[in-house]
């Protein structure tokens, strides 16, 4: 019988939830984070803020919680990375969110390894991974201390342990993937290989304890934000999907106990490391979702994400969003690639442009499922989904309509913390099973296809279009710099 203190460390914030034994949720606490969005596709946070608000959010939620907690967990942002003084645990840089494109460099010169690195690890050779950051920092930094994700250096400072998870270690970019564990021939390929690199362990491991939260805690149930969200609606047989609408919109699905390499463009993770198994998932990803939101908001078109489905118009008029607001990921891969609005008239108002955001982030996972699909060898026919735009049905409705499947809405804004909670109770007690870890749900709602096939596949070729736009315009803009 295990209460948890789950803490999903997110690119927007810290949320730190106390789980019961059942998985019902008792208490609550959350300390938002703003990533500073800088000129040339820099996106940085503070990494004190990042800890500060792991400590904050987790006393919080044990105060409010009031009762003794068995085993402390960590989800965390994947691919965000920072140097810092392994003796002192002080950071030595900002931390480089996995949104920053700056190691577009390092990857350029890399890119005739691109389709080797791709056979090792299951990931495209793309700034959004760990290693190009890690390099970039060593080339332009410093050549200090230990360069890590952010999760070793939260685990660092809550443990004294040097640690990470196998699903946090596989969105690297020097983790051989079927070996799950450091590639050697990789790390020498980013210049890596003389560093310090943290020990990966299982997901369902104890790793340590900590005094951070009141008394002597076990820290264990380790798992990348993504993989927990998997975990937590139940997408444990291959062919199982989930989306977490957060700052991006995040496709995974279940692909069992084989890293199959995906012929579409997409990328192959661990999706987690636990009682001696270790399945793997595929993944494709939109940089900017709720980002997007926030994008609208900070120009005045919205007052936040609450006022989705007041201010979005009944349609968009023909206008048309591509919502490479931070480059395009899967299955295109174009770092470069920017965001653009399409289609507009002088009767274009700031309702069509908020319905065009939502249908273009739509637009994208539609896309992506497809993908995922051809991957799979067979059409998903359901979405799970998660996150906190799950709450705009213009969203919701939208994706449906655009996928053509039906969306379940997990019953809780948690998922990812409730994830990484059953992570913590198979870490715990060793005679539990995944299945009897993760609590079974039922949506809170599901959203049927209102459309016609003709018309999300007309929708879908229109989108398209306006992609590849998109990116002509970045070889363009390439070719004059
Ligand atoms: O911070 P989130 O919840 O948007 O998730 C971040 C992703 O996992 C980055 O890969």
């Amino acid at each position: 019988m295990t209460t948890v203190l789950a803490i999903d460390q997110g690119t927007s914030g810290t949320k730190a939830v106390v789980v019961g034994p059942d998985g019902a949720v008792l208490a609550l606490a959350e300390v938002p984070v703003r990533p500073a969005y800088l000129p040339g596709g820099r996106v940085e946070q503070n990494p004190q803020e990042l800890l500060d608000s792991v400590l904050a959010a987790g006393r919080q939620a044990v105060a409010q919680a009031g009762r003794p907690i068995d085993a402390v967990t960590l989800a965390n942002q994947g691919e965000t990375v920072l140097a810092w003084d392994p003796l002192t645990g002080r950071p030595l840089t900002t931390a480089l969110v996995w949104q920053d494109r700056r190691a577009e460099d390092v990857c350029a010169e890399l890119a005739g390894q691109a389709a080797r690195i791709a056979e090792l690890t299951g990931l495209v050779l793309d700034p959004y991974f760990s290693a190009p950051k890690m390099a970039w920092i060593r080339r332009n930094v410093t050549s200090e201390g230990v360069v890590t994700t952010s999760d070793t250096w939260l685990v660092h400072h809550l443990t004294g342990e040097f640690v990470t998870d196998a699903a946090t270690a596989s969105r690297s970019l020097v983790l051989d993937l079927d070996a799950v564990d450091w590639s050697p021939e990789l790390l020498r390929l980013f210049k890596l290989d003389g560093e310090r690199l943290p020990r990966i362990v299982a997901c369902d491991e104890i790793v340590g304890t900590t005094r951070a939260f009141g008394g002597e805690i076990p820290v264990g149930g380790l798992i990348v934000d993504q993989q927990a969200a998997l975990l937590a609606e139940g997408c444990l047989r291959p062919g199982e999907a989930k989306c977490t609408f957060g700052t991006g919109a995040f496709l995974l699905a279940n692909t069992g106990e084989r890293a199959v390499r995906s012929t579409s463009g997409l990328t192959t993770s661990v999706a987690w490391r636990a009682r001696g198994g270790t399945p793997y998932c595929v993944d494709g990803q939109v940089y900017t979702a709720a980002s997007a939101v926030r994008w609208l908001g900070d120009l005045g078109f919205i007052g936040g994400a609450t006022d989705l489905d007041a201010t979005a118009a009944p349609d968009s008029q023909g206008a048309l969003f591509v919502p490479a607001l931070a480059g395009l990921a899967a299955p295109w891969w174009r770092p470069d690639a920017t965001a653009s609005f399409l289609g507009m008239t002088l009767s274009t108002r700031p309702g069509h442009l908020v319905r065009a955001v939502l249908e273009g982030v739509a637009a994208q996972v539609a896309d992506l499922a497809q993908v995922v699909a051809r991957d799979l060898g067979a059409p998903l026919t359901r979405l799970r989904v998660d996150g906190g735009l799950t709450r705009s049905a213009t969203l919701m409705q939208a994706q449906a309509d655009l996928a053509q499947m039906p969306v379940d809405v997990y019953p809780s804004p948690h998922a990812t913390a409730l994830g990484a909670a059953a992570m913590a109770r198979l870490a715990v007690d060793p005679a539990l099973s995944l299945e009897d870890a993760v609590p079974a749900w039922t949506p809170s709602t599901t959203y049927e296809p209102r459309w016609t096939g003709e018309r999300a596949a007309e929708f879908l070729a229109r989108w398209r279009r306006g992609v590849d736009a998109a990116m002509d315009r970045a070889d363009l803009t390439g070719s004059e710099a």
